[in-house]
This record gives structure tokens, sequence and C-alpha cells, in this order.
């Protein structure tokens, strides 16, 4: 198929161009391809699958005005983003939705596929085999290819596929998923480019009309009866947005309803779809056969000039100009009549008689739902944490990063305390408290760091896929989460090695395992809280922010540096409780300083400064009683990990409610 799709540019076939016949006549060239999918007897069978839209309509209520501008930003009012729409289309047929930026073509697929927010109302019903879907149903039925491709940069298309087989298809053993996912590579002409890396933006892999592919042939893995895709075509230069077309086509031709957005089409497409509707000002100005569109508008008495694309120049006649508010008005108006044309027209009436037909009391064949064996949730987590780890241990830089930050921390912490010593006149004390200090309250920035650079575009994943009903959005952040485990482990240790027997911290191998461990966890928590933020609130920077205030927040209520915790208000008191800071310092003091001895010089002028050359005195002096709260402090400290994981749960269920399309 690669190269039938491929060479179709070489086997175009000049058609004669007869300036009398009319303008759907005139289209110039067409390939073979193209004219066999053109072909009605191409189709082998009757189709065997319908769907209606019936009366579909969207309103939204807006402020009148922004928010500085009180008057009216207390005022509301109706906006009708879809008005009473309605059409049918039967498998082995392709439709191309037309309209200028804002018509509401988005919207429409957004509501044949269930995917409408709740910021407004919906009404109108949707029929597949003249059964009513029900709201549940519709994950189950439509496959949406999404304007944007959401890959994993380092996985192969191959990989990418099997992944995303292994996420939807239950009972399947690994033999007949590779059968699958070959079968569905063929049909996408994928076959060459199967163990091509996907790319990203910083290193090259497969170009931009395969990557479109490799999106559609996620959604044919399911076996769906109706593709809905947004825009397949945007961002591709021309000659490869046809071949999408084209492609599409073939795929509607085996007994499937494809539906299709589409902003600018070449004309060699008019013939390829089956269908053309073209949306304006979210109404449906005209939807009918290519051959019927070119009579109507004839009809009308807007002909097609010659050697004109018909797309553009009836996209062009229907569309409001609001340039300036004359021209909105003629053009409302010319938009308004065409469209009263089309509700009496026969096209319309025939339309309205097929979503009748179908929806009449009899033996109705059954809805065609996707494969809907759906793995257990324990397996579709193992495939997520399989697929973040080989996609991460592939990003070099990723890798580097991670297991690097903390060390470069750890090496401008050791050059600038350089050794410590025993002395409290030269910083005995004072050096090791800002080591500690720095140890809790920076460790978090990197692990926060860590979240923010790799988890969006992994949210961005989740979110169109579990739209798709592959999975939920905390499955995702769950198999982050473990997946981070190893990768924060090895990091924390290097930098705890190397800090603390470079500056030459307390060298008892028990206090070392706890300084470890305790600085493990502030490591995990910035990467987890600011994994858990991601979930709600959609801007990395502002959670950026969010993460950083909380930590010096934390750190200035809990850690007893900055004020003891026995001089701050009551309320500071109860809320230090509430801080992981508070018990990794008193953790982290502990072990350095029990059992501890400094020693002063003889230079010392200050009267009393040698006065608490115990460590024990020191503890004593600023967390008194923490050595039986040892244990205690460490349960308290990593009871915070489970804490996260469970608000990021929650936080992933409310971005479920948030994010619709
Ligand atoms: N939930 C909503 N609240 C307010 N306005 C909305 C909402 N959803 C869509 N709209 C508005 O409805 C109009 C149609 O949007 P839609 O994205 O469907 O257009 P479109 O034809 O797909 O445009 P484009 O081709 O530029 O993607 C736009 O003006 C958009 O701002």
């Amino acid at each position: 198929m690669t190269s039938e799709i491929e060479n179709m540019s070489g086997s175009y076939s000049l058609q004669t161009v007869d300036k009398k016949s009319p303008p759907d006549e005139s289209i110039t060239v067409m390939s073979e391809k193209e004219a066999a999918i053109m072909d009605p007897g191409h189709t082998e069978s009757q189709p065997s699958c319908s769907l209606s839209i019936s009366k579909v309509s969207y309103t939204v209520s807006e402020r009148v005005g922004p928010w500085w501008d009180m008057p009216s930003y207390t005022k509301k009012w109706t906006r009708q983003i879809l008005n009473n729409v309605s059409f049918h289309v039967d498998s082995g047929e392709i439709m191309g939705i037309l309209g200028n930026s804002g018509s509401g073509k988005t919207t429409l697929l957004d509501a044949i596929a269930g995917r409408i927010g709740n910021a407004g109302t919906l009404e109108g019903e949707v029929f597949v085999n003249g059964r009513k879907l029900r709201r549940k149903q519709f994950q189950d039925v439509f496959s949406y290819v999404l304007q944007s491709d959401n890959l994993l940069s380092y996985l192969t298309v191959e990989e990418t596929l099997t992944f995303t087989a292994q996420l939807s298809l239950r009972g399947y053993s690994s033999d007949a998923i590779q059968k699958r996912v070959a079968a569905v590579m063929a049909e996408l002409s994928l076959g060459h480019v199967a163990h091509s890396v996907i790319g990203g933006r910083i290193f090259p892999g497969i170009s931009g009309g395969e990557r479109r592919r490799v999106s559609i042939a996620s959604q044919l893995l399911q076996d769906p009866k109706v593709i809905l895709l947004d825009e397949p075509t945007t961002s591709l230069d021309s000659m490869t947005a046809n071949q999408i077309v084209v492609l599409l086509a073939e795929l509607a031709k085996r007994d499937r309803i494809v539906i299709v957005t589409i902003h600018q089409p070449r004309s060699e497409l008019f013939r390829i779809f089956s269908k053309i509707a073209i949306m304006s000002r979210g109404e449906l100005v005209f939807c009918g056969q290519p051959g019927e569109m070119v009579d109507f508008f004839n009809s009308c008495g807007y002909e097609c000039p010659e050697y004109c694309n018909p797309f553009d120049i009836y996209v062009d006649l229907t569309s409001v100009d609001t340039r300036n508010s004359e021209r909105e008005v003629a053009t409302y108006n010319r938009m308004h009549s065409i469209t009263s044309a089309y509700q009496n027209s026969d096209i319309y009436e025939g339309m309205l008689g097929k979503i009748q037909k179908c929806c009449q009391p009899q033996e109705k064949p059954s809805i065609p739902f996707k494969s809907r064996t759906s793995p257990t949730c324990a397996s579709k987590l193992w495939v997520l944490l399989r697929r973040t780890m080989k996609n991460l241990s592939r990003d070099r830089m990723g890798v580097l990063m991670r297991l690097s930050q903390n060390l470069i921390y750890g090496l401008f912490v050791a050059f600038f305390v350089m050794r410590l010593n025993d002395d409290v006149d030269r910083g005995a004390v004072q050096d090791r408290i800002g080591i500690i200090y720095q140890s809790i309250a920076a460790t978090p920035y990197t692990g926060m760091l860590n979240a923010v650079a790799l988890f969006p575009a992994l949210r961005a994943i989740a979110d169109q896929e579990s739209m798709d009903g592959l999975y939920h959005k905390w499955q995702m952040f769950l198999a982050y989460v473990i997946h981070i485990i190893p990768f924060s482990v090895i990091s924390v240790f290097i930098f705890t090695s190397f800090l603390y027997w470079t500056v030459g911290m307390n060298p008892e191998p028990w206090r070392f395992a706890s300084f470890s461990g305790v600085v493990l966890v502030p490591h995990f928590i910035g990467e987890m809280l600011t994994l858990a933020l991601l979930g709600v609130v959609h801007d990395p920077n502002m959670v950026n922010s969010g993460v950083a205030l909380l930590n010096i927040a934390g750190v200035m209520l809990g850690s007893g540096f900055l004020r003891s915790n026995k001089d701050m208000p009551r309320v500071f008191q109860w809320l230090s409780y509430l801080t992981f800071q508070k018990y990794g310092c008193e953790l982290l003091i502990f072990t350095e300083f029990h059992s501890s001895n400094f020693t002063c010089s003889e230079s010392s002028v200050v009267p009393g400064a040698c006065s608490m050359i115990s460590g024990d005195n020191i503890i004593d002096a600023s967390y008194p009683g923490a050595e039986t709260r040892f244990t205690m402090d460490f349960l308290l400290l990593y009871a915070f990990l489970p804490a996260l994981v469970i608000l990021g749960i929650i936080s992933f269920r409310i971005r479920d409610r948030l994010i619709r399309r």
C-alpha cells in the first residue's frame, strides 16, 4: 500500500477540461487510485453501520465582558455554538466537514464523540444503527483522532502501537497483538518505518505525515466502525495532506464511517469525499454529495468559477465576514439564505428521511462497539510502567538530568563548605546546620524540576488516551511515580555519598544511612507534589511557583532554623506538624549531633560560646525530645509519600472532570 500511495503523484491522469461542464466535472487531476475509491462499485458490501445525528445544539453561557470591566463581567449571555445540526452517514462513506475557523467543526466532532464538557447545554441525539447512544456508550463506539499527535518521542512506531494494543486489547496473546499491530501498520502503510523512532522537537524521527498515520493506526487497533478526525491534515504539506485523506477514504471503504474536519482541502479531493458538510456559525449550511453540492450552489445562484477550488469558493460564500458591521450583516444574510435554501431542499428532506427510516422501530442491527474487553487495572499499570520506563531510559538528557542534578547541587555545597571541622568558633555547628538546611530545603526543587520538564508530555498523552477509554489518568500518574523510584534513589544516593564524605560529616554508617534515608524523602515529595498539582493546574509554570512557595513556607514553619519551634505563635506550631521539613530537620539534626562533641578555639572572645560543645546540648536546646521521637519522625516523614500518592490520584480524578477535549 505504501508504494501505491506514495506513487500517487506519479500516476495522476490529466482529464480534459470542458469549459461548459459544471465545476464538479472540471476537477483536473485525479489518480487512478482515487478514481477507484470514488467508484461506487468499489464498495464490496451493503453498509453495515449507520450514524445519524439529529438536531444537535450546543449553547454556552458566557460573561459579556472581561473581569476588569465589572458591569459587563457580572452580566452573562447565551452563545449558540451548534445550532440544530442533523446529518446521516453510512459505513463505506467518508464525510468532510468544512468551514472557516470558529465555525464549530471541532465542537461538532466533540458533540458526536460525547466529549463535550459540562460547560454548556448539549441537546440532540446521536444514533448508531438507529439505536440512540447513551452517554457512556460514546467512548466504546467512536474513535477520535485529535488535531495534535501525542506520542512518546523515544519509542519506535511498532513499540508505540504494541503498547497501545496491550492497553486496549484483553486476552490477546503477544503473538496475536503482534499480528494485529502488523495488520494495522500494513493498512496505514507504516511498515517501512516500523522500527524508526517517533522523534521529537529536539531530535529527528518519522515525518509529520507518518506521525499522523501512527495516531490513526493507534485508533484502528480496536477496530472501530466510526472514526472521527479533527483536522488530520493541519501542518502537513498539501501533497501529504492529500495522501492522508486518500488513505482515510480507503479506510472508509473497508466498511467504516470516517468523519473528518478539514480546513483547506485541495480540489482533487472533491470526489474523494462521499459527503461534504459546510459549517458556518455553528449551523450546517449544506450537507450532501459533492455533485449535489455543486448543483445546490448553482441553484442558489453561486456558480463555482472555472479553475477555482469549489471548496474555497463555497466556504467563502458561507462564511461571515466580521471585518466591519456592514459586511457582517451582508455575509450573515447570505449565509442565512443559503442555509434556508438547503433546509428547503430535497437533499435535506432526503437526509431527514434516512434518519427517520433508520430509527423506525424494527429489527435493527446492534451497535458496533469497539473491542470492549479491556485489560485489568494491574496489567494496564504494568504496560504504562514499562512504556514510561522504556521511553525515559532512551532519553539520554532526561536520564542524565535526573541522575546528576542532585550531584551538581552537592558539588556547589561541598565547594562552598569545603571541610567541616570540630571547632565551634570555626563554624562546626553553623556549617553542619547549613548543610542540613540545604539538604532538606533544596532537594524538593530538583524533584520539582524533573516533574515539570518530563511529565507534561505524558500528561497530554494520558489526557488523550483516557478519553479513548484506554485507562484512567491516575493510572498514568501512578506509573510515573513508580518509575521515578529507582532514579530518585540512585540520584539521592549519589548526592549524599558525595556530600557526606567529602565535607566530612559524622562517619558512623548508621548516620550516613539515616542521612540518605531522610534526604530521599524531600526529593520525592518535591516531585510528587508537583505531579499532584499538575493534575488540577494545567500550567506547569504556575505549578512550579506554587511548589516553590509551599517549600519555602514549609522550611520556615517546620525546620526550626529561621525561628525556634517553641518561640513561634501557637498556630504556627500546629501548622508545623503538617510540614515534612519538621520531621526531616529534626532527624538530620539528631543524626549529625547526637553523641558528638565540639571544641572551642582559645581565641574565642564571645563569653559562653563554648557552653554548648556537646551535640546533645544543641539538640536539647532546639529539638527537645528528638531522640525519643526518632522512629516516629521517620514514620511520619515517610507517611508523606503515600499521602501524596493519594492526593495525586484524587487530583487526576478531578482532572477527568476538568478535561473534556
Ligand atoms: N466551551 C466553550 N465555551 C465558549 N466558547 C466555546 C466553547 N467551545 C467552543 N467555543 C467557541 O465556539 C466556536 C467554535 O469553536 P470550534 O473549535 O468548534 O471551531 P472550529 O471550526 O473547529 O475552529 P478551527 O477550525 O479554528 O479549529 C469558537 O468561537 C469557540 O471559541
